[in-house]
């Protein structure tokens, strides 16, 4: 727990950078599936402006999306826009690693069902035999909270919750703006060895403390997106106010 967004956000690009070094000293590449939302946003500034940035060989990181609102191409409000704004138009990432989801305007027209299934197509290209499965393991995978507990695009009592074959699919009638959206879902999230859950502010925390407490995934997404070596939820004071003490350490 920290004590403000914005220590949040700085202690995180700092694991960031050590868990991608790390990555990329045992495995020769990393991987790390980026997020919307401020939290997700602030980390990627905060990686930006650290001059611990350049210890990552950035040409030999893959970088995914966890979701994209479907804009065209450029859109202020699209994950991509804010990501590259943020950082990825500042390091030398290699173009060909950097799997964005389709925009609106792109090859599948204002089709997001099409755009999901290319996307779907692209993470099973990307995987390896040993990660057993058509969606690559991811190193990091990073995800907002939202305040009724979704996670990427997966909203409470979706359809996209309830998916369990599919990596990635198409979702309409959104409940927060723009309603349409391209997304991963729980089964692909939880292909990452790690998951980090990003997260500040009051109006979060009835959701943190529930997802920490035994909900079911169905009502609150984030419960169910656990990583296979570690799920980290990173969170402020505001944030956390409602976990219970077992569950905080003091402040960092
Ligand atoms: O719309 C989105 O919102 C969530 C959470 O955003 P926040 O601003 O409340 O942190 C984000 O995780 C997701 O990627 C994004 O598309």
């Amino acid at each position: 727990m920290h004590r403000d967004g914005d220590l949040l956000a700085a202690a995180a690009a700092a694991r960031l950078v050590t868990r991608l070094v790390d990555a990329q000293a045992a495995r020769g590449s990393a991987s790390l599936v980026l997020t919307g939302g401020r939290t997700g946003i602030a980390v990627l500034e905060h990686l930006r402006a650290t001059p611990a940035r350049d210890a990552v060989d950035w040409g030999r990181v893959d970088l995914y999306w966890g979701d994209e609102r479907f804009l065209p191409s450029g859109h202020a409000e699209r994950n991509e826009t804010q990501a590259r704004r943020a950082l990825l138009d500042h390091v030398p990432v290699d173009p060909a690693r950097v799997h964005v989801m389709a925009p609106s305007d792109g090859p599948f027209g204002d089709d997001p069902e099409a755009a999901a299934d290319a996307y779907a197509d692209e993470l099973a290209a990307a995987a390896r035999p040993e990660d057993h499965g058509s969606v690559p393991t991811f190193d990091v995978c990073l995800l907002g909270v939202g305040e009724e507990g979704h996670v990427a695009s997966v909203f409470p009592s979706s359809p996209a919750v309830y998916e369990a074959e599919r990596s990635v699919v198409a979702v309409r009638n959104c409940p927060k703006p723009p309603p349409i959206r391209v997304s991963l879902t729980l089964p692909a999230i939880r292909r990452s060895r790690e998951v980090w859950l990003m997260t500040t502010g009051a109006a979060k925390a009835a959701a943190v403390s529930m997802a920490l407490t035994g909900a079911g995934e169905v009502q609150l997404p984030a419960a169910g997106a656990t990583g296979q070596r570690r799920t980290l939820w990173l969170l402020d004071s505001a944030a956390a106010a409602k976990v219970p003490e077992l569950f905080t350490p003091p402040l960092a």
